[in-house]
């Protein structure tokens, strides 16, 4: 699929698929997962210990089912939260659920990433919308200051996925995995930037 698509049509397009085809959103996030994953682990990733530096949007929880996956394949994966549990997204709040079972760590957000290999940026995707400031700007310049490959999900987080602009400290990532479409942000100058080689997934959902 070459188009690329707004923000509001990808959201439509999540709505049309949830509601109207009847693919729960879990299975969606799955399928992302899954795509992301793949990339992953047929990339040239230095798996040996890999973070995941998950935010508590749906984002996160796409982020937090990539650590279980990569973790069931004998991956050593940490998870890195933004937030509080309490504030995450029914869907993150279940993929956590889930990681808890794996018994993957989760850790409050740091600026401590020496030891990881590769970080898997999954703080902000389509719903960031308004810029980045305090201590999510001190994260993604951590990241961007790391010695780790960085994998961004869906949307290099802090990039504006219509206009490709940069809203304050945004992830320079080595590759992003898209989901469905790609977005208007890939086709710009300001976004290829940050988004490194680019991957589309197919991940059924599709515009009407
Ligand atoms: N069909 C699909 O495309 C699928 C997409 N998936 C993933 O879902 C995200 C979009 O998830 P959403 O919960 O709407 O938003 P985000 O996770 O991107 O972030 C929203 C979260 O962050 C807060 N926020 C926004 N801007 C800021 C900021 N500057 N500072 C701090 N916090 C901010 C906002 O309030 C929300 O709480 C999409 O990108 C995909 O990764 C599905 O999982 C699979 C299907
Ligand atoms: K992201």
């Amino acid at each position: 699929m070459t188009t690329s698509i707004s923000v509001a049509d990808a959201r439509r397009a999540d709505a049309h698929t949830i509601q109207d085809v009847g693919i729960p959103s879990l299975v969606l996030m799955e399928r992302a997962a899954l795509g992301a994953t793949n990339r992953l682990l047929t990339g040239d990733y230095d798996l040996t210990n890999v973070l995941i530096f998950a935010g508590t949007g749906n984002n996160g929880g796409d982020g937090i089912a990539i650590a279980r996956l990569l973790h069931v394949r004998g991956v050593k994966v940490t998870v890195m939260l933004t937030g509080d549990r309490s504030k995450a997204s029914t869907e993150t709040t279940q993929q956590l659920k889930i990681i808890d079972y794996y018994k993957i760590p989760v850790i409050p957000a740091d600026i401590n990433l020496g030891d990881y290999t590769t970080i898997v940026d999954a703080i902000f995707g389509v719903g960031l919308d308004r810029p980045v400031e305090g201590k999510f700007a001190t994260w993604i310049n951590a990241i961007n200051g790391s010695n780790a490959k960085v994998f961004s999900v869906d949307v290099p987080s802090g990039l504006n996925a219509d206009t490709g602009e940069p809203q304050g400290a945004t992830v320079k990532a080595n590759a992003t995995s898209s989901f469905a479409y790609s977005k208007k942000c890939f086709d710009t100058a300001s976004g290829k930037q940050y988004t490194g080689t680019l991957f589309v997934e197919d991940i059924g959902v599709y515009l009407e």
